[in-house]
């Protein structure tokens, strides 16, 4: 990574929100969907908003949505909010062509850049700053994630392949593992080129530390929060709806 990613770097926010939704269903993808009162997509915004740290955030939103007027309403407060077509057709094509249009309007190449999906609207000002003070003055870069907690089982592929109730295989050592979760934090360049990469290589790539890791960078994990957990299924909506009422009823 650029030895100019230091302190002094300045840090950006990146939300690809160019996902269907497929997994939890609805009218609309998800992040659009009204969540305890406004849009999934309004609590992450929000978060990066209060953020003193964060100069500016940018929305990779999939082509067809983007003359929405649900993202009009989404843009308020203090800082720029860019809307940008750069969806693509997998999470890691929405934030490749999304850092690709921070590079062409003019962003450092030695910025941060904060990667969260819209999907995780628990996030907060605290976690956020969290990471970037743990990450800045790195060379490296880092993630919010979660040590395993509960124990691992490999299920057999026989059962699996059969269609019938998974039979457990072996148990998985916990040991040293954890559960990634976003804001992921990396310097725009060095991100940008390592997703790339992992793009023309077809690696199997699931977020943005994969992307580093195949490029022979070994990412901070800073210990996030439960809170933080990632919408994808009807029952993770009910929980989330559940969290946010009573949040703020506060
Ligand atoms: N082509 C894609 C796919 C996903 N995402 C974004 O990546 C984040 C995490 O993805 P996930 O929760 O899996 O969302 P979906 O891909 O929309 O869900 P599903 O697989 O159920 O369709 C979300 O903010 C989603 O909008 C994206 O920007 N572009
Ligand atoms: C980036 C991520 O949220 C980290 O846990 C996760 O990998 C996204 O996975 P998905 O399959 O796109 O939901």
């Amino acid at each position: 990574m650029s030895s100019g990613n230091l302190v002094t770097a300045k840090c950006h926010a990146l939300l690809p929100t160019g996902g269907a939704g497929t997994r939890l269903g609805g009218d609309l993808p998800k992040q659009f969907q009204q969540l305890a009162g406004k849009p999934m997509l309004a609590y992450a915004i929000e978060a990066f908003m209060e953020s003193p740290q964060i100069e500016s955030i940018w929305i990779g939103v999939a082509p067809g949505f983007i003359d929405n007027p649900i993202l009009k309403g989404l843009a308020k407060g203090k800082k720029p909010v860019h809307f940008l077509p750069t969806g693509g057709p997998t999470r890691q094509e929405t934030v490749r062509n999304t850092l690709g249009a921070l590079l062409e309007a003019g962003i450092s190449i030695n910025d941060w850049v904060l990667v969260h999906d819209a999907a995780r609207p628990g996030v907060t000002a605290e976690l956020i700053k969290k990471l970037i003070d743990s990450v800045q003055g790195s060379h490296v870069g880092g993630l919010l994630a979660m040590p395993l907690a509960d124990t691992l089982k490999k299920a057999d592929l026989d059962s699996v392949i059969a269609g019938n109730i998974p039979h457990s295989e072996k148990t998985i050592s916990r040991e040293h593992l954890w559960q990634a979760q976003t804001p992921q934090m990396f310097g725009l360049k060095t991100l940008h080129d390592a997703l790339e990469e992992a793009i023309r290589q077809e690696a199997d790539i699931t977020d943005e530390a994969s992307a580093m890791e195949l490029s022979g960078f070994k990412p901070l994990l800073i210990e996030g929060a439960t809170r933080n957990f990632k919408v994808t299924h009807p029952a993770d909506w009910e929980l989330m709806q559940l969290l946010l009422h009573s949040l703020s009823k506060k």
